[in-house]
């Protein structure tokens, strides 16, 4: 049984490997700073299974790492129908560009692939996800989950400046990821007030 008074969210995007494993460092640093990680179950995962089993974007780890926000993540993804779906990296080894860019950052990590049940839907108190693709995509498939309770929002519905979309960096640059940074930042900051 969770502790009483204890919240959980679950960060979404197309890959789990740029935006919300970045929005789930965040929080979770947030969420540390201010004395209350442990009334939290935190987590990110992803719509589809392009990226299973691989460690965050080597671009959004650099970004961590100059903003002091420590970040471990496996990708995983949500699947809806029971059984697991064919995927493209079950088993597979780390992409050797990331695996070099984590070790030039001594960063250690483990890997395997990791997805999860439709559990996600029952389990988590908010779905909190990045962009209007993943909106449809989840609330299409939280249809088809016969007790589905959690909270399906945009990250960005949070933010102060109004900035709803955070957009998808895999094709951008340094900057796009800084740009996401920011906005998880402010996000997350008015999703755990709201919720303290
Ligand atoms: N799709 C799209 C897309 C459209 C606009 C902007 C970004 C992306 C984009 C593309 C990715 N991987 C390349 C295509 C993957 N293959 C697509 C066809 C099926 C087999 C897999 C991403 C991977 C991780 C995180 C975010 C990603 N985002």
């Amino acid at each position: 049984m969770a502790a009483t008074g204890s919240k959980s969210v679950l960060f979404v995007c197309l890959g789990n490997i740029c935006r919300s494993p970045i929005a789930e460092a965040v929080f979770r640093k947030m969420a540390t700073d201010s004395g209350v990680v442990d009334k939290w179950r935190i987590d990110s995962a992803a719509t589809s299974t392009y990226e299973i089993g691989n460690t965050p974007d080597h671009r959004g780890q650099a970004c961590m790492k100059r903003h002091g926000v420590p970040m471990s993540h496996v990708a995983r993804q949500w699947v809806i129908d029971s059984g697991a779906t064919s995927d493209w990296n079950t088993g597979s080894s780390p992409d050797t560009r990331g695996l070099a860019c984590l070790r030039k950052h001594g960063i250690e990590t483990s890997h395997r692939a990791r997805q999860v049940t439709k559990d996600d839907f029952m389990n988590f108190e908010y779905i909190l996800c990045m962009d209007e693709n993943n909106l449809s995509d989840l609330n299409k498939k939280a249809k088809s989950v016969k007790n589905a309770t959690a909270k399906i929002e945009l990250l960005g519905s949070y933010d102060p400046q109004n900035q709803r979309i955070i957009k998808d960096p895999y094709y951008g640059s340094d900057a796009d990821f800084e740009n996401v940074y920011e906005q998880c930042l402010r996000c997350c900051k008015a999703f755990l007030e709201k919720n303290s």
